[in-house]
Formats: structure tokens, sequence, C-alpha cells
């Protein structure tokens, strides 16, 4: 059986959202579905988007927004053929937490995805519950790829 691919990209300024991003890549991985993870810096050209059932995108919030990487990732993949991919958005976050949904909605309604589980913002993403949380989004989205139509 050709096992499913998934592409987690996340930006980070001090590591949390990384971390999520992993936490999400082991619920995938542990699920049956191959994950790569990479910082937006290393999301440069279009090739590198290419070739993936499912687009797992996060970036912390700071100032209320998104960080500019993951901005451009979004212009890139813009030019990507995307629609209908799954999709899923994550972010650590201290009070407002705005990135993930705006990463959500882009992924929506520019980018033409098939968002298959709301966002997830996490607080403190060390927390055992957190981690869980983290783990388990992955674990459904694998479900979703995996999934007889
Ligand atoms: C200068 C600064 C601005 C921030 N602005 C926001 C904000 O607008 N909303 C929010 O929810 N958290 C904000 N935060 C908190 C970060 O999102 C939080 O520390 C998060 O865990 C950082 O994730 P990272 O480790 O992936 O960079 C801000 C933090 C700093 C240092």
């Amino acid at each position: 059986m050709i096992m499913a691919r998934a592409l987690v990209v996340y930006d980070t300024l001090k590591g949390a959202t990384r971390a999520i991003g992993e936490l999400i890549a082991k619920g995938l991985m542990d699920n049956g579905v191959e994950a790569d993870v990479k910082k937006a810096v290393e999301i440069v050209k279009e090739s590198d988007l290419a070739g993936y059932d499912a687009y797992i995108f996060g970036s912390a919030t700071y100032h209320g927004e998104m960080m500019s990487s993951m901005k451009r990732v979004l212009f890139l993949a813009e030019k990507v053929r995307l629609n209908g991919k799954a999709g899923g958005a994550f972010g650590a976050y201290g009070w407002s937490g705005e990135a993930p949904r705006r990463i959500f909605d882009t992924m929506y309604h520019i980018l033409g995805m098939r968002m298959v589980i709301e966002p997830l913002p996490l607080k403190s993403p060390s927390e055992p519950e957190a981690v869980k949380r983290a783990e388990e989004y992955g674990r459904v989205i694998a479900e979703k790829l995996t999934a007889l139509p």
C-alpha cells in the first residue's frame, strides 16, 4: 500500500511552535502517515511544496499576526495547486493567538484546501495536556487521509 504523505511547516522564534509541529508529525507517523517537518525558511521554491496529501502549517503569534516567513509560504503556496488537499493549522501563543486561525482561513479561502480539522492554538505546548492534544491533532488528520472514501 502506498503511504499518505504530509508536510508540516512551522515558523517559530523561541521553539514552542516547532515543538507542536513535531508532536503533530508524531501523531501522523504513529497512525500510518509519512510526515516531513520543515521550518518555513526551508520552503523556498514551489517544488518544495509539491507531492503531499496533507499540509499542516503553523506559526507563533507575534503582535497579533503570524510570522512573516509563514506569510511568504502562503504566497508561494498560492502558486502551487493545493486545492482539495487536506489541511490543518497550528501555533503557540500567549493570550490572543490569531496566527493559527489566519493561516487556516487563508488555506481555505485562497488555496481552496479541504480543512479537515479546526485550527490548534496551544498556550503551553510542553504541558502533558497540550502534548496529548497536538499528537491527537496528527492522529485525526491521519484518519481523514487513510479513511476510505
Ligand atoms: C514581543 C512579543 C509579542 C507577542 N505578541 C503576541 C500576541 O499578539 N498574541 C499572543 O497570543 N501572543 C503573543 N506573544 C506570545 C508568543 O506567541 C508566545 O510566547 C509563543 O509561545 C511563542 O511561540 P514560539 O516559541 O513558537 O516563538 C508575543 C510574545 C512576544 C515576545
